[in-house]
């Protein structure tokens, strides 16, 4: 569990993050969400003492990180960052390994859990294991670094927009095997984000912040159906049909017949929401739904814009 007291980061007269109280829940996902510039990036380095406070303590199973040595702390909690920072010299198998390697661990189970855990993000080891950085696609690297993320087995990840740079195909997915493993494993995350979307379907809790202050924390339910204050209802209710969209699978929205010629194929458990950017993307009004080789059916522009989905 983390715990954050009165956490304070002041450059010259002004305040980063502002007397920031906060629990992260030992085992779940905690999205930190908000505008630009509203502390997130700063909180997240904190936990970790990339970036020392200015005032308040932040406790890691009910001790002061700062009684802790950095290093020391920061092999105990994983890190993954949008310019995940592959070594382009090594294997991705070697990159996989940098801190179990790093720690000692003996080499035939750390190249064991290195299989494991390229299976576990979806890459087939025996293709990918020789494979160096640049042979990989964006999203297959940004799969690398949750890999090497949790190669060393730490309890807590913290995660910095991990997700920001792939499209939104590869978003999805990523989002939907992380969310999975990250269930699976009982991992307590913290996950700056900045995607409302992302916040509400990952997170177990969502902390949104407000100029380095916390504005409310709790479920994405608690966020939506019972916001704090105006800033929380207009910060999540810009467009409440494109918020609800991004819980749904395309599928939901599903016609039988024929899409308009050309039409783009889409998978039926995309989510709503990203099908409708697929449609302004390729510029088509219907797309053509399938689950795996087999038509469903297609959706059309309208439908998804009603928002009520079956
Ligand atoms: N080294 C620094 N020196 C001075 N001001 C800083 C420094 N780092 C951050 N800030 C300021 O602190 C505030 C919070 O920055 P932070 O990076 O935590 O925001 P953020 O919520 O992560 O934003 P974004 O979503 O844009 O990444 C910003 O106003 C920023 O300009």
């Amino acid at each position: 569990m983390i715990e954050v007291e009165h956490l304070d980061k002041r450059y010259g007269d002004s305040f980063a993050v502002q007397d920031l109280n906060l629990t992260f829940p030992e085992g779940q996902l905690t999205a930190l969400l908000g505008p630009s510039g509203c502390g997130k990036t700063t909180t997240l380095r904190m936990i970790n003492r990339l970036i020392e406070p200015t005032g308040g303590r932040i406790l890691l199973n009910g001790q002061d990180t700062r009684s802790l040595k950095p290093e020391a702390l920061r092999r105990g909690i994983g890190y993954v960052i949008q310019q995940i920072g592959l070594f382009p010299h090594l294997s991705v198998a070697q990159n996989v390994a940098i801190v179990p390697d790093l720690l000692g661990r003996d080499r035939r189970a750390t190249a064991q859990r290195v299989d494991e855990l390229l299976d576990l993000v979806g890459l087939d080891p025996a293709v990918y294991r020789e494979k160096r950085p640049a042979e990989l696609s964006g999203g297959q690297a940004q799969r690398v670094g949750v890999a090497r993320a949790l190669a060393a087995d730490p309890p807590v990840l913290l995660m910095d927009e991990p997700f920001g740079a792939l499209d939104p195909l590869a978003r999805d997915r990523l989002q939907e095997a992380f969310r999975d493993i990250q269930r699976r494993l009982g991992k307590t995350v913290i996950m700056v984000t900045h995607d409302i979307d992302e916040a509400l379907r990952l997170g177990d809790r969502v902390a949104l912040m407000r100029a380095g202050r916390l504005e409310q924390f709790g479920t994405p339910d608690d966020l939506i159906h019972r916001p704090a204050s105006d800033f929380v209802r207009d910060f999540l209710g810009e467009d409440a049909t494109l918020r609800q969209l991004a819980g749904r699978p395309v599928s939901a929205f599903v016609r039988a017949g024929l899409p308009s010629p050309g039409a783009p194929r889409v998978q039926a458990d995309l989510n709503a929401r990203s099908a409708l950017s697929v449609m302004l993307r390729e510029g088509h009004d219907t797309l053509e739904v399938l689950r795996g080789e087999q038509v469903l059916g297609h959706v059309a522009w309208q439908d998804l814009r009603g928002g009520s989905g079956g």
